[in-house]
């Protein structure tokens, strides 16, 4: 939609054009995270969902690493490295990859699986890349931008995490421990990016380039759960990924 007879906008503006992206476009209405929130999801499927989205989580700590390097001034790489540490802990068995790891466990996933990503979908991995080359080859502000997702994360995450502890009984507030602190983390992360994009969105073409990130974000996003759904739910998964059957086995066999 960039386009270089765009009008100025006002901070406010800009500001609800954003909100507007997130509002038709971001993956709370994806029907996989319906359904996963409303409980039809088998448990094949949840486990699936955990297993992808792993990599997801795990490239985020990468991301940030890229634009934190990309930053001239001293106090934003303050405020940003914060979101490396809130992922990768201060040490081992801390921080938000560890915490994804848990439910992984909790699911009865084998951790070389999903640490190695080698069971995960294609789409899931050409999604992630696609993200992490997005944030290398873009401006600074376009890479800011793109986290604006999570300006819509905390209702997401309320209503999962809601949907899925009444829902399935394998899972419990324990097993979503990762949920817990991810609110308040988005909400001071987002405030901070927002008001960055913000200030620093001055011509048409850069609020036109800022709205474009965050629509690519979302289109990454989407993607993946595009994947899961067509893979488990109406399809069949690429040969080499997580087959929920086999799964459900070794879970058998393990407990015998
Ligand atoms: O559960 C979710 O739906 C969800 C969404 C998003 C997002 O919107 O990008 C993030 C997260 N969770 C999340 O946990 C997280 O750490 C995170 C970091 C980022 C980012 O782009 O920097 N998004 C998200």
């Amino acid at each position: 939609m960039a386009g270089s007879s765009a009008e100025l906008l006002t901070p406010e503006d800009l500001e609800a054009r954003l909100r507007q992206v997130g509002e038709t476009r971001y993956h709370h209405l994806h029907p996989f995270q319906l359904r996963l929130q409303s409980g039809e999801c088998t448990r094949g499927e949840v486990e699936a969902w955990a297993l992808n989205r792993y990599l997801y989580q795990a490239c985020i700590p990468q991301k940030d690493s890229h634009i934190l390097a990309r930053m001239e001034d001293a106090s934003m790489r303050r405020e940003w490295r914060q979101r490396i540490i809130d992922h990768d802990g201060e040490r081992e068995g801390e921080g938000g990859i560890a915490k994804w790891l848990k439910l992984t466990d909790d699911l009865g996933l084998d951790r070389g699986d999903v640490m190695s990503g080698r069971l995960a979908l294609p789409a899931t991995k050409f999604a992630v890349n696609a993200y992490l080359s997005f944030v290398k080859d873009r401006s600074l502000l376009e890479a800011i931008a793109s986290s604006l997702t999570e300006l819509f994360s905390p209702m997401v995450i309320k209503t999962r995490v809601a949907g899925m502890l009444s829902n399935y009984d394998y899972v419990t507030q324990e097993t979503l421990a990762y949920f817990t602190a991810r609110p308040v983390q988005a909400k001071r992360d987002s405030d901070f990016a927002l008001a960055y994009v913000l200030e620093h969105a001055k011509t048409p073409e850069q609020q036109q380039a800022a709205i474009g990130a965050l629509e690519f974000k979302c289109s990454m996003l989407w993607t993946m759960l595009d994947a899961l759904e067509h893979a488990y739910v109406y399809a069949k998964p690429w040969p080499d990924a997580f087959a929920p059957d086999g799964a459900a086995e070794m879970r058998r066999a393990a407990a015998e």
